[in-house]
């Protein structure tokens, strides 16, 4: 395998084409093949099957009983990591605070649709949501943050953290701390498709949720689309994604440097440059061993996985219009817009979960707390949903509320439309059946 894939559009077919849109998440069948027995002993055994699944896929020993995650691992957790971190967990936070507390819908508004009569929107909170927070190839306080605290902010009262148990089976200490600084009280040691179905169904010690959000693996993934009948599983977000699309106002190293935020995650991730300049994919091509050569081992070798393998890459174009229209059926999870003119791509892309502006805007900075949400659809689902926000934490319900003065009006609509569809009660029930009730 080379190190990076390259490839030039204008030569490619229908079918090399359509090739480039596939993320790794795809084809799934692996996974759910796999994922099928683990849920059903989560099912019939409770924490005996989490017990074992922590011993077995993530090689941890929580002890029995331990599976929730105590005040004193808090604390030792707050002694453990270093006040940098923490002071960085707050500032992420407070900043994806303003961010979801702006984005916070009004508790109520009702609109007068025709004198008289009302209608409009309530939104309340859900009840119980599970936050799955990854641990795998990483740990992620910063999931963390961008999972609890719109869920706070939403005011969810009850909130609790899935999350794969680190080897000594504790919690990673940085995932604890922000999950106290941002609200949540209750982790759960478990992670992997054993998480969701812990919360799908409950355990002796896992509280059942209505809701699981949160990244994960293909494990995850394949859990949650087999269980989304139990569970409301939430905004499909699967391995990191990005493009880079560049112009040629930067110059084609910042494109490297910026591939590799989300190539690194691991060898399941997608990236590419996207551009119609040669000279910046040449000099992409030319940046990317030094920059390699500033990484750690694991995330050279993951990194490498992506870029040279079949999702990942520099993709040359023939012209800026045939970038934009890659970008749109690709429909990224991050997307940069590497210009020095970036509003002159803005309206051009309508198919891209995040979109940051020009070259201050590295996906890093988002990722770890500008305020938009980090957690984001992948495998082209941002062409239907969009990122996690304080709306994946309230659920709606419409109020209508017709007074005497309007009634008759939409009472005669309601009998029409009734006769016309064949429903008897219904027509009845807005008739001069009712009069009589009304008038005593
Ligand atoms: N879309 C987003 O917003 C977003 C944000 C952050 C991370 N991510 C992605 O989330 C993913 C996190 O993955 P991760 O691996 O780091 O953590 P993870 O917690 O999602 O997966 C690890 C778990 O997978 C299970 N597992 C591993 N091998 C298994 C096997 N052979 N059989 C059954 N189960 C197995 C284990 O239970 C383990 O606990 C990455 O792909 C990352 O790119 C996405
Ligand atoms: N890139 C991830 C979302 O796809 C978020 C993240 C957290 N830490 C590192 N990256
Ligand atoms: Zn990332």
């Amino acid at each position: 395998m080379t190190d990076v894939s390259f490839h030039d559009y204008a030569k490619l077919d229908a079918v090399g084409r359509a090739a480039l849109l596939k993320r790794s998440e795809t084809d799934l069948t692996f996974f759910l093949d796999k994922v099928g027995p683990i849920i059903e002993a989560v099912k019939t055994e409770g924490d005996a099957a989490l017990h074992r699944f922590a011993r077995d896929l993530d090689k941890a020993d929580v002890k029995p009983g331990a599976l929730k995650a105590t005040e004193a691992e808090f604390d030792a957790a707050f002694k453990a990591v270093e006040p940098e971190v923490v002071e960085a967990i707050r500032y992420g936070i407070e900043n994806i605070r303003r961010f979801h507390e702006e984005q916070k819908p009004e508790a109520m508004w009702l609109k007068e649709i025709r004198p008289g009569a009302f209608a409009g929107d309530r939104v309340t909170p859900i009840k119980s949501v599970a936050l799955y927070i990854p641990r795998g190839k990483g740990a992620f306080p910063s999931v963390t943050m961008m999972t609890a605290v719109p869920a706070v902010v939403a005011g969810v009262p009850d909130l609790a953290i899935v999350t794969p148990p680190t080897p000594d089976g504790s919690v990673d200490a940085a995932t604890l701390v922000a999950a106290r600084l941002a609200g949540v009280e209750t982790v759960y040691k478990v992670g992997g498709a054993q998480a969701v179905a812990a919360v799908a169904f409950g355990t002796e010690t896992v509280k059942p949720a209505l809701k699981i959000v949160g990244p994960g693996s293909p494990w995850v993934v394949a859990a949650k689309r087999l269980l989304s009948g139990v569970i409301d599983a939430g905004l499909p977000a699967g391995p990191s994604e990005a493009i880079i699309f560049a112009d040629d106002t930067v110059h084609g190293g910042l494109a490297a440097l910026d591939v590799l935020i989300e190539a690194e995650h691991g060898p399941d991730s997608s990236a590419y440059i996207v551009t119609h300049s040669h000279r910046v994919a040449e000099e992409a091509l030319a940046a990317l061993p030094e920059h390699w050569a500033r990484m750690t081992p694991q995330r050279v070798e993951f990194s490498k996985k992506v870029l040279g393998g079949a999702f990942g890459g520099i993709i040359l174009t023939s012209s800026v219009e045939e970038s934009h229209a890659f970008v749109n059926a690709y429909a990224p999870e991050h997307l940069e817009i590497l210009s020095t003119d970036p509003y002159a791509h803005l309206g051009k892309i309508t198919e891209a979960a995040e979109i940051l502006m020009g070259p201050y805007t590295p996906v890093s900075i988002a990722n770890f707390g500008l305020g938009p949400n980090a957690v984001l659809p992948t495998s082209r689902w941002a062409r239907t949903w969009g990122p996690l926000s304080v709306f994946d934490f309230v659920k709606r319900s419409s109020i209508g509320y017709v007074t005497a003065s309007a009634y008759p009006e939409l009472a005669h609509t309601a009998r029409v439309l009734a006769r016309y569809e064949g429903f008897s009660s219904h027509e009845q029930a807005v008739s001069s059946v009712r009069d009589a009730y009304l008038k005593g």
